[in-house]
């Protein structure tokens, strides 16, 4: 089963940059740029991937700080960005939309931030040909809306230079700060423009907020853990898919085990859901690992791991022949198992 799910072409719709470079790779990013192969730096590594027993959404946003020291230069940023596209290509992940906040420090501002990710995507298409990948800005929810106002003028102005690249926002960040209200009309702006929205909804049992942001709409849901019955209904009345995260979503102990989560209730009502990754480094998963997971918790077949993936091609931000091209992927995959 493993490596029937390892060869899937796989599509990756829930994928935050700095989240998702493992330890490995953060050990090459600290050695390549920083020129550090210390044994302390090696130590923190392996905390980093150690989650508690009684682990919360607090301490898994504790260890982005990490993460975030290391691409704080535009050298770093860009390697980072270089790894990270290879281990989802290594993954084979034949698409992958990935989503970063751009920051501002000393050495790059949110445009050279964006710039850099955008560049490193583009010539990573001739080392790594077997992936497509796309950028979605993030909001963080924790700044000012005057950030998330930049964050958009920026998402816009690239989309109108590479269009077939910068596809959507994505809004994020610790879900108890900021409020949703406050960013509607930005987000509002962004779609108006054309971005297609993808909101981190119902992470936390928050009712009234949950509600605004069904209400406000978004073309794809992160986590909704704790969507009701109702919002489910909603959501597949509107065809929105979940995008479940499984092993994100016990580690920050937001779902209490695999077997309780919603991907089950989702399957069931044959709602629209992906399955992803949301930090695969933080939460030292891969794509391949979530599939053997669904597999292994919820009696998932193979054609059903197909039918996911399938899935995910349909609810993609690509274009109409990428999606066929991929789905093509897919089905190469299937017949070339059905003639081994
Ligand atoms: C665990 N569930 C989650 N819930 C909400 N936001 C999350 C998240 N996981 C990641 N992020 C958001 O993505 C940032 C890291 O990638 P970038 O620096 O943007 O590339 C985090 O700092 C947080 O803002
Ligand atoms: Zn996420």
């Amino acid at each position: 089963m493993w490596k029937f799910l390892k060869e899937m072409p796989k599509v990756e719709l829930h994928a935050h940059l700095n989240g998702s470079l493992n330890t490995n790779s953060l050990r090459d990013l600290a050695e390549k740029v920083y020129g550090n192969t210390s044994e302390e730096f090696s130590h923190l590594c392996a905390r980093f991937v150690n989650f508690e027993k009684d682990s919360n959404l607090d301490k898994c946003f504790e260890k982005f700080a990490f993460v975030h020291e290391l691409t704080s230069t535009a050298a770093g940023l860009q390697y980072a960005t270089e790894l990270v596209i290879r281990d989802f290509a290594n993954d084979n992940i034949q698409y992958l939309e990935l989503r970063t906040t751009p920051k501002a420090n000393k050495n790059y501002l949110r445009r050279d931030y964006l710039r850099i990710v955008l560049d490193t995507i583009k010539r990573s298409r001739k080392k790594y040909p077997n992936i497509l990948v796309k950028l979605l800005p993030s909001i963080n929810r924790s700044e000012p809306v005057a950030v998330a106002e930049e964050t958009v003028a920026l998402a816009l102005e690239l989309a109108k230079t590479d269009p077939d690249l910068v596809v959507g926002i994505d809004l994020s960040g610790i879900p108890t700060k900021g409020k949703f209200t406050d960013f509607c009309g930005v987000l509002d702006l962004a779609r108006r423009e054309g971005l297609k929205l993808v909101i981190h909804c119902a992470e936390i049992d928050n009712p009234p907020e949950i509600k605004e942001m069904l209400s406000f709409g978004m073309s794809r849901c992160g986590h909704g853990t704790y969507l009701t019955e109702e919002d489910f209904a909603q959501m597949k009345a509107a065809n929105i898919p979940i995008e479940c995260c499984l092993t994100s979503n016990v580690k920050s102990g937001s779902v209490s085990s695999f077997e309780e989560h919603h991907l089950k209730r989702l399957m069931e009502s044959d709602a629209p859901r992906v399955v992803c990754t949301d930090d695969s480094g933080v939460f030292d998963t891969s794509l391949t690992n979530e599939f053997l997971l669904v597999v292994e918790t919820f009696n998932v077949t193979r054609d059903q791991c197909i039918d996911l993936t399938l899935e995910a091609v349909k609810h993609s931000f690509a274009s109409e022949q990428e999606r066929q091209q991929m789905a093509l992927k897919v089905e190469h995959y299937v017949n070339s198992l059905q003639t081994d």
